[in-house]
């Protein structure tokens, strides 16, 4: 029989600033009362659908590991082991963090945002020193074994792809290959690369996929890694199609 791994994914629930609508990136926003709900029922989809984990991986944003933590609750699994990581980490939305997107759009015009929010390579402006975020971010213990070179300013997907894939193939692979049953609890856009490598997905058609909130999604992957089942949700067509074209209407201007 071929061999045949399941990975889990899941972008966390609604976060304060998803449900202000501003852009977040590496700013700590805790999960809104909404988003925890959407973890606690992840969970229990999770549960219903009888899935068990040996091992998890999360960004080390509070966000996503409340959402993890909720999960492995619903569960019953609180005890596996989780390993966290700034790789996972949403991208870093530079000198728009902090922003309200429609009112961006509103400033810069509905197409400059999604290229800021959706193009490959096009990053978005820098976070100087002088931005009112830096501090929190730049001296956030949660960095202090991050190098100098690796603390991003600002990230497009390509460079967000960049730190996020080495992660995935030196550390994640192998548990994977290693027969370990693996959740994996990140964001929209430090999960959009992982999907768009591993389902091949080209710069342009990427732009077009929106990952919605607290709703998990699961791969079965052969044994070189490639998708024998891409990207399935666990929630019925509808829910799932409204909850991303919720997201992708996040950067128009009305
Ligand atoms: O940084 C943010 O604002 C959102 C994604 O924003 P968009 O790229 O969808 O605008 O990240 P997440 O909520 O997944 O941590």
């Amino acid at each position: 029989k071929m061999t045949e791994y399941t990975v889990v994914m899941v972008r966390h629930g609604e976060s304060e600033w998803n449900k202000a609508n501003k852009f977040c990136g590496w700013f700590n926003a805790d999960l809104s009362p909404k988003g925890k709900e959407e973890a606690n029922a992840a969970g229990k989809a999770l549960k219903d659908s009888g899935y068990s984990f040996d091992l998890a991986y999360t960004s080390v944003l509070t966000r996503a590991n409340e959402t993890l933590d909720a999960i492995l609750g619903e569960l019953g699994q609180k005890s596996i082991p989780i390993k966290k990581s700034w790789r996972l980490n949403e991208r870093h939305y530079g000198g728009l963090t902090g922003l309200n997107k429609a009112e961006t759009a509103k400033k810069y015009g509905d197409a400059q945002v999604l290229t800021w929010r959706r193009s490959f390579d096009v990053p978005p402006p820098q976070m100087g020193s002088d931005h009112e975020y830096y501090d929190i971010i730049n001296k956030d213990e949660r960095y202090k074994d991050v190098s100098s070179e690796d603390m991003p300013s600002c990230e497009s997907l390509e460079l967000t792809i960049k730190r996020a894939l080495p992660y995935w193939s030196e550390e994640i692979v192998p548990n994977i290959k290693a027969g370990k049953k693996i959740i994996i609890a990140a964001h929209g856009n430090s999960l959009r690369g992982i999907v768009k490598y591993l389902d091949e997905i080209s710069d342009k058609d990427i732009m077009e996929l929106n990952l919605p909130t607290g709703i998990p999604f699961y791969y079965k992957l052969d044994e070189n890694m490639k998708p024998i089942v891409s990207m399935q949700f666990l929630g019925d067509a509808e829910t799932v199609a409204k909850a991303m074209a919720a997201v992708a209407a996040q950067g128009k201007s009305k």
